[in-house]
C-alpha cells in the first residue's frame, strides 16, 4: 500500500500543532441505546462493546444519523467504519439529529414509550462544549416549512401521534406546539454545534486530483447577458446600523415594537448581551422590496432572459421565507392581488412557494378560472429546478438555495434552465446586497476572462467566523415582520436605547450579535492559516458597512499587537473576489477570512469551481473549548441523490468528506487521548482516501456503473490493506491481513453484487423516516462484504 502523502493529513498536524487539546478528564455524558440500530449491523462483539461502553461514558466518536443522501450512505459506510475501530478498540457512537428524529425527540407525550426518543441534538450541544468531544457531523436537512409538514405527515402515516404543524395558531395549545416546531425548523442543528470556528478547504490531494482530472466547464462569453439584480436601495445593507457593547451597556436586552400610537410591545425579552459583542440592527422594507421585484421581472422580460431567485430559505428561516414570499406574490402580480386573501383564507401561503400556492388554488371552487389568469400573465421565462415535472425557481423556499445554487449556474457559463429544458442567460436576484456583490463579481470577472481553468486554478481557503451562533443573520430569534407601522428598537439593560428604526407594516427588521471571544479566537485562526500556508490572506470585511466596520476595530489591533499587519489584506466582498479569482487564475492560492454568511458562500462557490463539488472540502470545527467537530464536505443533503437511488438504485453521492472528516477525527482522537492504535487507524483511513483519489473509485454519476456502494468497498480494502501493511501496531497489522486479502480476493464476487443490483426502482419505507432495515439491505447488497466486515 502507498505511504501516506500529502492527503487529509496535513490538517491533523494544522489542528493539533497550534493549540493541541488538553486532556481533561471531562463530564460523563449518558448514552442512550444506539438508535436505528439495524441501520448499522454492527458485528455481535463490537455491538456488546459499544452498549458497555454506551452505559459507561460517551463513545470515543460520535457519528450523526443524519437525512437522505449522506444517511443512505451511513447505511453502506458506517458498518465498515464500525467494525475497523472496534478492531483497535475505538468506539464509535450514533447521536440522532435528522429532521424525523428531531421531531420526535420534541414530542415525547404523543408517544408511547416504544417510540420515543432522546434529545440527541440538546446532548450532542453540550458535548461541543467540552474537551471530550470528537463528533463527525454530515449535513443535516434544514427544514422549510413544506418539508417540515411532509415529514410530520410520513411519522403520523407511521403510526406515530404527533400533532399538525399549525400554520396559523389561534389557540395558546396550537401556539405552544407551534413554537416547538419552530425550534426545529430551518437551520436549527448547525448553530447548536458549531461551537468553534470554521476552518475550510481542500486537501492537497483533492487539489492535486481535480487539476489533474479538471470536470467540465460552462464557457463564458463576453456577451453573456446573465447578471445579478440587487435592490438600489432600503435593503439589509443600506439601513445597517452596529455597535460594540460596553461594559456600562452589558446586560439583559430587549427589543421592542413602538405603534404609532405610542403603545410598546416587546417582540424580544430576556436577551443577553456581554460586553464586546458586536450588536446590530437592520431592516428591508417590504415596499421597496415588492417594487423591485416586479421591476426585475420586466427587465428579465426586456432582457430576453429568465427569472431566478436565489434566497437561503431554509437557514435564514425567518427572514428569506419571507422575501421569497414577496417574489411569488409578485411573479403573480395581478392575479395575487385579486385572489390572494382567498388563497391565504383557504390555507395557501406564498411563503411557502408556488407550489403550496398551486395546491390551494386547485381546491377552490374557482381553482381552474384563477390558473387560467395565472397562465395568461405575460411573465418572462422562468429558470426550473425540474422542468420535466414542471418545478420551478419559485415552487418550494427550500429547493434553490443560494449557496449551492449560484455556484452552479457560475460553473454552467451563467446558465439555467427554463421551462422547456432549454439551456439559457439568467438574470439571479438575490434582493440584498450584503453578499450579492460577490456573485456579480464572479460573474464580471468570468466574462471578461473566460471560466477558470481548472487544471491550473489555485485555491480560496475560508476561515470562517460562526461560533456560538455568530451572524446568524435572520435566523436568529431576533428577526421580525414588523406588525404595522412604527419603530422597532433595541432597549439596553441599563435603559439605553442602542438602535431604532421606523418601520412601516411588513417590512423585515434583524439584529444579528457576534460574541468578543469567537471574534478573537476566528482572528487568532486566521493567523495560524496564514503562518502555516504563507497564502495571500484576505478579511472580507467592508469597512463601509456598519457591522464590518465593528469588526475591523477588533482585527486591525489584533493584527498589529502580532505584528502581522503586513500580512494581511481587509476588503470589501466585491474587490476581495475580484482580488482572489486574479490571484487563483495565476495559480496560487488565498486564504478568504469571512463571517459567517460568506463562510457557507465561499465554500461552495469556490471548490464548485475549482473542485467540481463542495463534497470534498476538509471541513474542520476546532471547538473553542477543546474539543473536534468534523463536518463531512461543505455541501447539504442532496435530495436529487435519494430520487436517483429510489428510481434506479444508484447512489452517486460522494463520500470523500466523510472519509477525510474520519481521518481527521481519529488522528484527533490519538492525539487528544493518547490513543496510539486510532492514530494507526487515522493514518491508515488517509492512504485509504489518498487510494480513492489515486485511483479513482470515486461514485459515478451514471446507473450501471460503480456507485457510493462501491467506493466504500474501495475505501474498506485500501484501509485494509494500509493496515496490514503498517508496522507501527503489529496486533492490529496482524488482525487486518487476512481481511485485506479476502477484499482483494474477492473483489469481483463483491463488484458484481453490487453491481447487480441497479437499475431497478427500490422501496426504503420513507424518506424523511426511512426503515433502517430496508435501507440497510438496499445499501449493503453484498453478502460476500457483509460477510467480511462482519
Ligand atoms: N452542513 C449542513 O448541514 C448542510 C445542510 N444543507 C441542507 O441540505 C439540503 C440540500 O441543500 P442544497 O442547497 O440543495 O445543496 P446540496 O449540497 O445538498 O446539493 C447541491 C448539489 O451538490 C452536489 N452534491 C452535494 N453533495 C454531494 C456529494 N457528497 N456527492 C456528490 N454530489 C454532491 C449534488 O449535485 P448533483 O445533483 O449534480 O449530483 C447536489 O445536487 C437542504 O436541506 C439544506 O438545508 C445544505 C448545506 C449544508
Ligand atoms: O445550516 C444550514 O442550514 C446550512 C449550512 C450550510 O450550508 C453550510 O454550512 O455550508
Ligand atoms: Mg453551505
Amino acid at each position: 500500500m502507498a505511504v501516506v502523502r500529502a492527503g487529509c493529513r496535513s490538517v491533523r498536524a494544522d489542528l493539533t500543532q497550534n493549540d493541541r487539546p488538553r486532556v481533561q478528564a471531562g463530564p460523563q455524558h449518558p448514552v442512550h441505546p444506539v438508535q436505528r440500530q439495524s441501520l448499522t449491523q454492527v458485528s455481535d462483539i463490537a455491538e456488546k462493546r459499544l452498549w458497555n461502553m454506551a452505559e459507561n461514558s460517551t463513545p470515543d466518536i460520535l457519528y450523526t444519523i443524519v437525512d437522505e443522501a449522506p444517511e443512505l450512505a451511513s447505511a453502506s459506510l458506517l458498518p465498515i467504519i464500525r467494525s475497523f475501530a472496534a478492531a483497535a478498540g475505538v468506539s464509535v457512537g450514533t447521536k440522532d439529529i435528522s429532521l424525523a428524529g428531531r421531531i420526535l425527540a420534541t414530542f415525547p407525550e404523543a408517544l408511547s414509550d416504544a417510540q420515543r426518543q432522546s434529545n440527541d441534538l440538546a446532548e450532542l450541544g453540550q458535548l461541543v462544549k467540552t474537551p471530550e468531544a470528537n463528533v463527525i457531523k454530515l449535513p443535516n436537512i434544514s427544514a422549510s416549512v413544506p418539508q417540515l409538514t411532509a415529514a410530520i405527515a410520513e411519522l403520523q402515516a407511521q403510526g406515530f401521534g404527533i400533532p399538525d404543524y399549525p400554520a396559523d395558531p389561534a389557540t395558546d395549545a396550537e401556539k405552544e406546539i407551534r413554537a416547538r416546531y419552530d425550534t426545529i425548523k430551518g437551520s436549527a442543528v448547525n448553530p447548536v454545534l458549531r461551537e468553534g470556528n470554521s476552518d475550510r478547504r481542500a486537501a492537497r490531494a483533492v487539489k492535486n486530483f481535480a487539476q489533474n482530472n479538471p470536470h467540465s466547464m460552462g464557457k463564458w462569453s463576453a456577451d453573456s447577458k446573465t447578471k445579478v439584480s440587487s435592490m438600489p436601495a432600503d435593503d439589509f445593507y443600506a439601513n445597517e446600523v452596529s455597535a460594540t457593547i460596553s461594559a456600562a451597556q452589558a446586560g439583559t436586552a430587549k427589543i421592542e415594537f413602538v405603534g404609532k400610537d405610542s403603545a410598546v410591545t416587546v417582540l424580544k425579552d430576556s436577551w443577553p448581551l456581554e460586553e464586546g459583542t458586536v450588536a446590530d440592527a437592520t431592516f428591508m422594507s417590504a415596499k421597496a422590496l415588492s417594487s423591485f421585484l416586479k421591476d426585475a421581472i420586466e427587465d428579465t422580460k426586456a432582457d430576453g432572459t429568465m427569472f431566478s431567485l436565489h434566497m437561503k430559505a431554509t437557514m435564514m428561516k425567518v427572514s428569506d421565507p419571507i422575501i421569497f414570499g414577496h417574489a411569488v406574490k409578485a411573479w403573480l402580480g395581478p392575479v395575487w392581488d385579486k385572489f390572494g386573501a382567498e388563497i391565504e383564507a383557504a390555507g395557501g401561503s406564498a411563503n411557502s412557494g408556488l407550489g403550496a400556492v398551486l395546491a390551494t388554488i386547485d381546491g377552490l371552487p374557482n381553482g381552474d378560472a384563477i390558473k387560467a389568469e395565472i397562465a395568461a400573465l405575460d411573465r418572462p421565462s422562468m429558470y426550473m429546478v425540474d422542468s420535466d415535472k414542471g418545478i420551478t425557481n419559485l415552487h418550494v423556499p427550500s429547493d434553490v438555495i443560494i449557496d449551492a445554487s449560484m455556484p452552479a449556474v457560475i460553473r454552467a457559463g451563467g446558465k439555467g434552465w427554463d421551462e422547456a429544458g432549454n439551456k439559457g442567460d439568467t438574470n439571479c436576484v438575490i434582493p440584498d446586497r450584503c453578499y450579492s456583490t460577490v456573485y456579480d463579481e464572479s460573474i464580471n470577472f468570468f466574462k471578461a476572462n473566460g471560466a477558470l481553468d481548472v487544471t491550473t486554478a489555485g485555491s480560496v481557503a475560508n476561515v470562517g467566523l460562526m461560533a456560538q451562533k455568530a451572524e446568524e443573520y435572520g435566523s436568529h430569534p431576533t428577526t421580525f415582520e414588523a406588525p404595522a407601522d412604527g419603530s422597532i428598537r433595541i432597549v439596553l439593560a441599563n435603559g439605553e436605547t442602542l438602535h431604532a428604526h421606523e418601520v412601516e407594516a411588513g417590512d423585515i427588521w434583524r439584529s444579528c450579535t457576534v460574541k468578543k471571544a469567537p471574534i478573537e479566537n476566528w482572528i487568532e485562526l486566521a493567523m495560524d492559516r496564514q503562518r502555516l500556508t504563507g497564502s495571500e490572506a484576505i478579511f472580507w470585511l467592508d469597512e463601509n458597512r456598519a457591522h464590518d466596520a465593528e469588526l475591523i476595530k477588533y482585527v486591525t489591533p489584533a493584527l498589529e499587537a502580532a505584528g502581522k499587519s503586513d500580512l494581511f489584506q481587509i476588503m470589501a466582498p466585491r474587490e476581495a473576489t475580484a482580488q482572489s479569482l486574479k490571484t487563483i487564475t495565476a495559480g496560487k492560492d488565498s486564504i478568504a477570512i469571512t463571517g459567517n454568511v460568506l463562510r457557507d458562500y465561499l465554500t461552495d462557490l469556490f471548490p464548485i469551481l475549482e473542485l467540481g463539488t463542495s463534497a470534498k472540502m476538509l471541513s474542520i470545527v476546532k471547538l473553542m473549548n477543546g474539543g473536534g467537530l468534523f463536518e463531512t464536505g461543505a455541501g447539504g443533503s442532496a435530495p436529487k441523490h435519494v430520487q436517483q437511488l429510489v428510481e434506479e438504485n444508484h447512489l452517486r453521492w460522494d463520500s470523500m468528506g466523510e472519509f477525510c472528516a474520519l481521518g481527521e477525527s481519529l488522528n484527533f482522537l490519538a492525539d487528544s487521548k493518547g490513543n496510539a492504535k486510532a492514530g494507526v487507524l487515522g493514518a491508515a483511513a488517509e492512504a485509504a482516501t489518498q487510494g480513492i483519489l489515486d485511483h479513482n473509485r470515486s461514485p459515478s454519476r451514471k446507473v450501471g456503473e460503480p456507485d457510493n456502494r462501491a467506493s466504500h468497498y474501495w475505501f474498506a480494502r485500501y484501509w485494509a490493506e494500509a493496515l496490514a501493511a503498517q508496522g507501527d501496531d503489529a496486533e492490529l497489522a496482524a488482525h487486518f491481513a487476512p481481511i485485506a486479502a479476502e477484499l482483494a480476493a474477492k473483489e469481483e464476487a463483491i463488484l458484481s453484487e453490487l453491481a447487480e443490483v441497479q437499475g431497478k426502482a427500490v422501496d426504503l419505507g420513507g424518506y424523511f423516516h426511512a426503515d433502517p432495515v430496508k435501507t440497510a439491505a438496499v445499501m449493503r447488497p453484498s453478502a460476500t462484504l457483509n460477510g467480511i466486515i462482519g
